[in-house]
């Protein structure tokens, strides 16, 4: 892919979510959409950014029991996105539901632990272990389990990419070097997470938040 930036359109106005993708297209690979667009636009919505030509990453975080997650992606499958996540946390059965429920073309790709989380968070919900070793433990889980890749943070991704060469790595949480961090915790900036073998980056307020979006996007594309 020549440009891995997804651009996060965290928003659930859809007249907005659309004119930022028509400001930044250029200087982006694809479109995040997340559970904020999901709920307030539907299927509908994703329907009608699709048509902007950019691939989609439907962001829904998919976490159940097996038999439920896979109906859900099933009402999901006509919009064939290009990327969607589920919960590794939801387990073996549950990912390998997923995997099989989903289009042939869609990546599945497991969320491990929340950019947003650091390790007195995890033992706060009793995970034992740091974030680095719960994101290799989970990634294990999900290659093991059949589907195509994880999301984590810039911290783990060399070593789950180095543990799983054939994975496909999104790595939010990314900011510019004296970014606003906000509620990200694991934070690298973007080139940074491209050396460690991001396969696509996921960036929202750095680029949506800014004066210049278009600028913004540009310039975190040229660092790469
Ligand atoms: O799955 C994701 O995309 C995701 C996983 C994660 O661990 N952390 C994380 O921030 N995200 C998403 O990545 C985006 C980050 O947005 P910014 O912090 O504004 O760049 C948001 O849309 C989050 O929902």
């Amino acid at each position: 892919m020549s440009n891995r930036i997804y651009v996060a359109l965290d928003t659930p106005d859809l007249a907005k979510a659309h004119a930022m993708a028509g400001k930044v297209r250029r200087h982006v690979g694809g479109i995040k959409l997340g559970l904020e667009f999901f709920m307030a636009n539907g299927r509908p919505g994703v329907r009608e950014m699709a048509e902007l030509g950019l691939p989609i990453f439907l962001d829904l975080k998919l976490h159940d029991i097996p038999n439920t997650v896979a109906k859900a992606i099933m009402a999901l499958r006509e919009l064939a996105p290009a990327i969607l996540t589920v919960h590794a946390a939801g387990g073996r059965a549950m990912l390998e539901d997923a995997k099989a429920a989903a289009p042939a073309g869609t990546k599945v790709v497991a969320v491990t632990t929340l950019t947003s989380l650091d390790g007195t968070d995890l033992k706060s919900i009793g995970c034992m272990g740091d974030p680095h070793e719960q994101v290799l433990r989970l990634t294990e889980l999900a290659r093991d389990s059949g589907v195509d890749g994880v999301v984590c943070s810039g911290e783990e991704v060399a070593a789950a990419h180095k543990f799983w060469p054939k994975g496909f790595f999104v790595v939010p949480g990314v900011r510019p070097a004296n970014g606003v961090i906000g509620d990200q915790k694991r934070v690298v900036t973007p080139r940074a997470a491209i050396d460690g073998g991001a396969s696509i980056l996921v960036v929202g307020r750095p680029i949506t938040q800014a004066e210049d979006p278009d600028t913004a996007a540009r310039e975190i594309a040229a660092t790469l």
